[in-house]
């Protein structure tokens, strides 16, 4: 008979409860004063008055002393906007670029109304009853996301929980019942704990869905779909339902509105779904033999700044990474085939810089907020353009830019045409299927330029051109 999967038994090492780990931060850059120069709008009935300063925002002391060992002086846009709607208890989409400060602008207000209340984690109770659920794409947002609700509710009676696979499922369970009012999980693992009967969701005021294109596309729908209707989740006009992204799809916004009250309120923060216009975007053009080689001549130029290199596939993540190891870079690799405790000592070493090159799938192309990522690497390019603006956005983040990186670039005209319409430190290998999207075009363009040509010399001239032999001498190739 068939074992199944084996046991996970993984427990994450505990926490350290120093305030200086709990706190610490990266600071903000020379550009975060231009996050006030770029446009917001907001659609929808009676939005309220953006607040210029967390001090009308009227948090508690704990919170603001929280915000203030955070390093947060002032908000950004999507904060600015998004306490005072959620504060106002509306239900939001908001879409604002990559490291503009997305989960405090919904932690704070939320945790702000849990304090008012007076919400206290209990461990007296069998079944834990969270006020707040919060879900993401991937286990190591997710964690992130915690860390920030732990930091924010620190020194309040609030608990925030985490659960998400690849670990105990005891240990979770264990940690749920010391008190749960923010639970923070991934889909699949957060379905399996309510589906044990641990979880109650009677209590629950708050849905957040970070990252919420991809929680409402086509992988993630169903389960998001089964939360909503799970027996006991209040109705979404019972509770507030918050929804975040960088990117959001038109067919995604509307299948979004499923899940939001119908008075919502849509926020954005300058285009939606823009890259971020801290990130310079550089391509270089190689030959499909000479990728390897050209990564190895980039991360010699990089040194030891902090580079993430994106790839399509779990085996070329693991086969890049040892390449890059056999050559003497220190490399790490992330991705969904590794165990849990391999992804994060990975993601670890390459925090603490013991591993400066990240080689990765797009399980970390989402939300993943590091210290000093100075350089993206799409060594293959991803397949929709959403997922490369988040990718990229694992730098320049929360206004901060990096060093330039430049090299000599082989390229024709349209690739400068390419670079010119972007901003900041991104290398891109060529193998671009739009650039071959725009030649195709092209091409087609002037193929029926020379049909008409070659009609109207016939037509006139009675003397034809060979458009085929013609073409091929105009280096279309
Ligand atoms: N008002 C602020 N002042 C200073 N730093 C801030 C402020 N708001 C957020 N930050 C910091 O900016 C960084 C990016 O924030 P966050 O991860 O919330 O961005 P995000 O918009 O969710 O990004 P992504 O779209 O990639 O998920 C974090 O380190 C966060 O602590």
């Amino acid at each position: 008979f068939s074992k199944g999967p084996p046991k996970v038994t993984y427990v994450p090492e505990a926490l350290c409860e120093k305030e200086s780990s709990i706190f610490a931060h990266y600071e903000s850059g020379i550009n975060f004063d231009k996050y006030d120069d770029i446009l917001v709008d907001v659609s929808g009935s009676n939005p309220p008055k953006a607040i210029m300063g967390f001090e009308e925002a009227a948090l508690c002391e704990s919170l603001n002393r929280n915000v203030s060992k955070s390093g947060y002086k002032k908000p950004t846009p999507v904060q600015k906007h998004g306490i005072p709607i959620i504060a106002a208890g509306r239900d939001l989409m908001a879409c604002a670029q990559t490291g503009s400060g997305k989960t405090a602008a919904f932690l704070l207000p939320i945790l702000q109304q849990l304090m008012v209340d007076g919400v206290a984690a209990s461990q007296f109770s069998e079944i834990q009853e969270p006020e707040v659920i919060i879900v993401a794409p991937t286990r190591e947002l997710i964690n992130q996301i915690y860390m920030e609700a732990r930091k924010f509710a620190h020194g309040t009676c609030v608990r925030p929980v985490v659960v998400y696979g690849g670990i105990s499922t005891g240990h979770t369970i264990r940690e749920i019942l010391k008190g749960c009012n923010v639970l923070c999980g991934t889909p699949g693992r957060l379905m399996d704990i309510i589906g044990r009967g641990k979880i109650g969701l009677s209590k629950l005021r708050y849905l957040v869905l970070d990252e919420a294109d991809r929680m409402l596309d086509m992988g993630f729908e169903p389960a998001m779909r089964k939360l909503v209707g799970s027996p006991g989740m209040p109705a979404k006009e019972h509770r507030q339902t918050l929804m975040f992204s960088a990117t959001y799809p038109e067919d995604i916004q509307k299948l979004a509105a499923d899940f939001l009250k119908k008075d919502y309120l849509f926020l954005a923060v300058g285009v939606v779904g823009g890259a971020c216009s801290d990130v310079e975007q550089v391509v270089v053009q190689v030959t499909k033999f000479s990728k390897r080689d050209q990564l190895l001549e980039v991360l010699k130029t990089t040194g030891s700044e902090r580079t993430m290199v994106f790839v399509e596939t779990k085996r070329q993540a693991d086969f890049i990474a040892t390449f890059l190891c056999q050559e003497k870079v220190n490399t790490t690799s992330i991705h969904g085939d590794r165990e849990q405790r391999e992804r994060e000592q990975a993601l670890g070493d390459f925090r603490s810089g013991r591993c400066p090159v990240l080689v990765a799938t797009s399980v970390a192309a989402r939300g993943l907020d590091i210290k000093d990522v100075q350089h993206i690497v799409n060594f293959d390019l991803p397949n929709n353009i959403d997922e490369y603006v988040h990718r990229i956005g694992r730098t320049g983040r929360c206004g901060n830019t990096g060093r330039q990186w430049r090299r000599r670039r082989r390229m024709g005209v349209m690739m400068h045409i390419y670079i010119s319409f972007s901003f900041c430190f991104q290398v891109m290998f060529w193998f671009d299927l739009t650039f071959l999207l725009v030649l195709f075009c092209l091409k087609k363009i002037i193929l029926h330029c020379l049909i008409f040509l070659e009609m109207c010399v016939v037509l006139d001239m009675g003397k034809p051109i060979n458009v085929n032999h013609w073409l091929k001498s105009v280096c279309l190739r």
